[in-house]
């Protein structure tokens, strides 16, 4: 039976799907997987007990960014096809990277809890697409992050 794709990150092709944060295919990283609910973007994720920042209840700030930083990448091709009127597949999916990304860290991100990270397209213009990120924790908004990403040219 053929897999159903449904997450932004299903769409990336093979190439492209080895990123650390994001990439089906990369057997050590967080597959992280992003859908629309509604005009924002969520992921949901329970990262291992191990990715300890410093104290052992608490999420380390890398993995924070890193998860904002994938989620803000699969949130703009999202929005990026959405914007051309045409359906996400791997043949149409644009690429982005990230040119540039801000984190606020506002609480202490609980070990052992779900993540919730919550996009929002704050601005598309032309390859720039800005994106903002709420990842929250039982609750409480521990990060804020920006991010602009950039479509890269080959997919224009
Ligand atoms: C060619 C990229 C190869 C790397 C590909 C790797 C994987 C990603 C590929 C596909 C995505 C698929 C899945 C998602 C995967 C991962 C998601 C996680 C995201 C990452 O983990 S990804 C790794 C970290 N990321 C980088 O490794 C980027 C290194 N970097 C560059 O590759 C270039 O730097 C680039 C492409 C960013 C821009 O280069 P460029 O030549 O295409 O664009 P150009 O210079 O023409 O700028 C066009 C307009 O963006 C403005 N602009 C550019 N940079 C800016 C900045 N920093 N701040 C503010 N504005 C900026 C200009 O001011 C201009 O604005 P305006 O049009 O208004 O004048």
């Amino acid at each position: 039976m053929e897999d159903k794709l449904e997450a932004f990150q299903d769409f990336y092709p093979d190439d492209y799907s080895h990123c650390y944060g994001c990439g089906r295919l990369n057997e050590h990283g967080m597959q992280i997987k992003s859908y629309w609910d509604g005009e924002e973007s969520v992921c949901r994720i329970h990262p291992r007990d191990y990715y300890t920042g410093g104290m052992k209840h608490i999420v380390y700030g890398g993995l924070i960014a890193s998860l904002i930083d994938c989620h803000a990448a699969g949130t703009a091709a999202a929005a990026k096809i959405k914007e051309l009127g045409q359906e996400m597949t791997r043949e149409t999916m644009p690429r982005f990277v990230t040119a540039n990304l801000n984190v606020n860290f506002k609480a202490p991100t609980p070990i052992g809890a779900e993540i919730e990270l919550r996009g929002k397209v704050l601005e598309i213009k032309g390859r720039k697409v800005t994106i903002g990120v709420d990842l929250i924790a039982e609750g409480v908004v521990c990060a804020e992050g920006q991010a602009l990403m950039i479509q890269v040219k080959e997919t224009l």
